[in-house]
């Protein structure tokens, strides 16, 4: 469960509020107008932002002031963070282990994960010789590696076309269902929303709305989710 408990968070002359609470393993997107907040309320899980007001708990979790790499998150973005001088498997491994000693038995679960991922044997390639698809793979791979209670993902597809991003979500989905992961994906794709989450949180007007089912909220759009979609 990821609560957003009284919060408020101001950045320069922008405001952001929320209150709402998304149950466990619920895969829910992140919609609204560009420069609502969509990032910002990501950046508040992730610990990269602290709120003026409010906590934040994870199961019953305090995290509001825990910096962000003792957090029980892990994030994806559209880059898929991918370090270009590192193996794939160095690169599946810093999620066990950022200074990369992994013990044998690491190793075979990185090795594991590769394959859960399709990218069996490929390992010992630099994320240069892989496709854009082949890359978030490897980006996922890592998320389930991790296992964290939370998963956030910023855009994480956008720059795939459309069958890939498809594939890129149904492995995606298949991941969170495994690790029963609480999922935030922020999206400018209506169609994601409908694919990938079936709860929706609209992030508009300085407020990001408690989760409402994905379908009706966009088939029957409130004035400003229907102003943004068009
Ligand atoms: N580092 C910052 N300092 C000050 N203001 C910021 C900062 N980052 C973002 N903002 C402001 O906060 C507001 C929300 O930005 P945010 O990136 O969360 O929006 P978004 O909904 O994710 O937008 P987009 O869809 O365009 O990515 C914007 O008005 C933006 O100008």
């Amino acid at each position: 469960m990821l609560e957003f408990d009284g919060i408020h968070v101001t950045r320069g002359s922008f405001a952001l509020s929320a209150d709402l609470t998304i149950s466990k393993g619920a895969r829910v997107a992140v919609i609204g107008p560009s420069g609502s907040g969509k990032s910002t309320l990501l950046s508040l899980v992730g610990g990269f932002l602290a709120p003026d007001q409010g906590r934040i708990r994870v199961n019953g979790q305090d995290i509001t002031a825990l910096p962000p790499g003792q957090r029980p998150v892990s994030m994806l973005f559209q880059d898929q963070n991918l370090f270009p001088h590192l193996t794939v498997a160095q690169n599946v491994g810093l999620g066990l282990r950022p200074d990369l000693r992994l013990s044998e038995a690491q190793r075979a679960r990185v090795a594991q994960v590769l394959a859960e991922v399709g990218l069996e044997g490929m390992g010992s390639r630099r994320p240069a010789n892989l496709s854009g698809g082949q890359q978030g793979r490897v980006a996922l791979a890592r998320v389930l590696l991790r296992a964290r209670p939370v998963l956030l993902l910023d855009e994480p597809f956008a720059a795939l076309g459309p069958a890939l991003k498809g594939e890129m979500l149904a492995l995606l989905a298949r991941i969170a269902d495994r690790t029963d992961a609480t999922v935030l994906m922020v999206t400018h794709d209506p169609d994601d929303a409908r694919s990938f989450a079936p709860w929706t949180i609209l992030v508009d007007d300085g407020v990001a709305h408690p989760p409402a089912p994905t379908g009706p909220l966009l088939d029957n759009p409130p004035p400003g989710l229907r102003a943004y979609l068009g």
